[in-house]
């Protein structure tokens, strides 16, 4: 009897609990006066239900709110999401403004140790300056010659395809070539994924491991620290593709603490490694989760802007025409190996990878921002400092206003734009902006010119079960899912005349 009136007496304290914190976060707490629904002001648990049980719905119900409260809406208790694109550099801003990511939202990625997961301003810069040089555009020009070997690589590996005439999986093939591409730069020798039957891939297999999690993670962080400690047995079981790479990393990152890259350069592992690092910043799950953030970053986005690219310019005939006339004037033979910054030059194929970058949107999630010691300004709504900001690039890329037909593939918008004088470029977030936006931008770039350039120059294609609703995201789980997972082009090859 006793114990019925403890457990009551706990459970009515509970209740008492629960409506004193809902009368805090509704009329009291510092966002109380954003706008936004009542149920996403009081409880994590609508956000829980459009992520979880219906795995990555909540994009779609912000979209929503936006549409019934306007720009700028509280997502949920201690968080806000702008849908204003002119408002963007101010919540992803420059070195000269501090900006923290939330501590509640970087268990996403599941990897602690890496400088995309540091949430301090301070830590963050001192992860990235690491590697900062290895990314420059001078550094990544550098690489040219290396990029361009492996791209030759996958085009003779094509050939055979297009001479047995087998239906390539495009997708797998591009994975292939921006892992060997980046884990090559990152640990001085590559899986050589181009030259496996399948185009097998493990950081591809990890990478869809971890997006299955990436809400999950979010949610339970506590899961976060746990896997990572995991025996290899354990975690193949629940991760089998993640813990496949972490095998092989082992033996990479050995190797890459040792090589160099080109003789002169020390691999990106070594340079982690070395002796001038803090003991703590270069331990063991440091270097292995860095590793595999910056493999799993380099090649997934890369892969899927290009399987992209492969799908549009062969959908519409006069896209593929058009290109393949710009691209004859550097490429004159099939066997012509024009520069980046000449490829860079020709307008149709750069309005072209704009609009590739657009409609492939990168990283769907909302990325939130934390400016610590700053309040900003949103027009007549003062954010107080160290609250969570976002905008999905998802909704700026499909802004009717700035990109008029938003669903409609036309690089033409980028060229008439640019002869009107305006920037459209500012309105392209692919790889976000600011001290925390994509160090891999130029090697993004190199990339997207060198492969574009030669399989649009060499190849034709006929699609094989893969349309156009195949590329509309329909769920969010970090990186846009669409009805089959990824993004996925199946075709056979045919040759361009010379
Ligand atoms: C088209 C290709 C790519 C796209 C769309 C893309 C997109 C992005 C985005 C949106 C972010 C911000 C993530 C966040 O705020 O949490 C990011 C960060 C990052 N990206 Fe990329 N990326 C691409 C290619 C690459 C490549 C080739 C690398 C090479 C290693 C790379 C490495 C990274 C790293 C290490 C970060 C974390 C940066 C930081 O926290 O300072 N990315 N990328």
């Amino acid at each position: 009897m006793e114990d019925m009136l403890r457990l009551w007496i706990a459970l009515a304290g509970f209740g008492v609990y629960l409506s004193l914190r809902t009368v805090y976060r509704l009329y009291f707490h510092p966002l109380s006066h954003i706008p936004g629904p009542k149920l996403t002001a009081c409880t994590h648990l609508y956000e829980f239900y459009h992520n979880i049980i219906r795995p990555g719905m909540f994009l779609f119900e912000i979209e929503k709110m936006h549409q019934q409260y306007g720009p700028i809406v509280r997502i949920n208790p201690r968080e806000i999401h702008i849908c204003d694109p002119d408002f963007y550099d101010e919540i992803y801003a420059s070195s000269s403004r501090r900006r923290d990511k939330d501590p509640k939202y970087v268990p996403t990625y599941a990897l602690p140790g890496s400088m995309v997961a540091a949430v301090s301003h301070e830590q963050h810069r001192f992860r990235r300056g690491i590697l900062k040089d290895f990314f420059s555009r001078r550094s990544v020009a550098e690489l040219s010659d290396s990029v361009n070997e492996r791209v030759q690589k996958l085009m003779t590996r094509f050939e055979v395809e297009r001479m047995n005439q087998t239906i390539v999986s495009l997708d797998d093939a591009f994975s292939a070539l921006s892992s060997d591409i980046i884990t090559a730069y990152c640990c001085g020798k590559d899986w050589d994924f181009i030259e496996d039957e399948n185009f097998r891939s493990d950081v591809r297999n990890a990478a869809e491991n971890a997006i299955a999690f990436t809400h999950i993670s979010r949610f339970v962080p506590w899961l976060v620290y746990a896997m990572s400690a995991l025996s290899p047995k354990t975690m193949a079981f629940i991760m089998p593709g993640k813990a496949k790479l972490f095998e092989f990393l082992e033996a990479f990152l050995e190797y890459g603490k040792m090589e160099s890259y080109t003789g002169k350069r020390k691999t990106m592992v070594a340079t982690l490694a070395d002796e001038s690092i803090p003991a703590k910043e270069r331990d063991y799950y440091r270097l292995r989760d860095e590793t595999f953030g910056l493999i799993a970053a380099g090649t997934e986005t890369t892969a899927k802007v290009l399987t992209a690219a492969s799908f549009y310019m062969t959908n519409d005939r006069r896209v593929r025409e058009t290109l393949q006339a710009e691209l004859k004037q550097v490429m004159p033979t099939l066997d012509s190996r024009p520069t980046w910054a000449e490829l860079e030059k020709l307008p149709y194929l750069s309005a072209f990878i704009n609009e590739c970058l657009r409609l492939a949107y990168g990283i769907t999630a909302r990325l939130p921002r934390v400016a610590p010691t700053e309040s900003l300004q949103y027009k007549e709504y003062t954010i107080p400092p160290g609250t969570p900001v976002s905008s999905s690039t998802y909704f700026i890329h499909n802004n009717a206003y700035i990109f008029p037909e938003p669903d409609t593939f036309r690089p033409e918008r980028w060229i008439e734009a640019a002869e009107k004088g305006e920037n459209l470029k500012k309105y392209l977030v692919t790889f976000n902006r600011g001290t925390r936006g994509c160090i891999g931008i130029n090697l993004a770039h190199l990339e997207l010119f060198l492969t574009i350039a030669h399989f649009a120059r060499r190849f034709n294609m006929e699609l094989h079960n893969t349309e156009l609703e195949d590329f509309r995201i329909v769920r969010d789980m970090t990186m846009g899912v669409t009805r089959r997972g990824g993004f996925k082009v199946y075709a056979r090859l045919s040759r361009v005349d010379e």
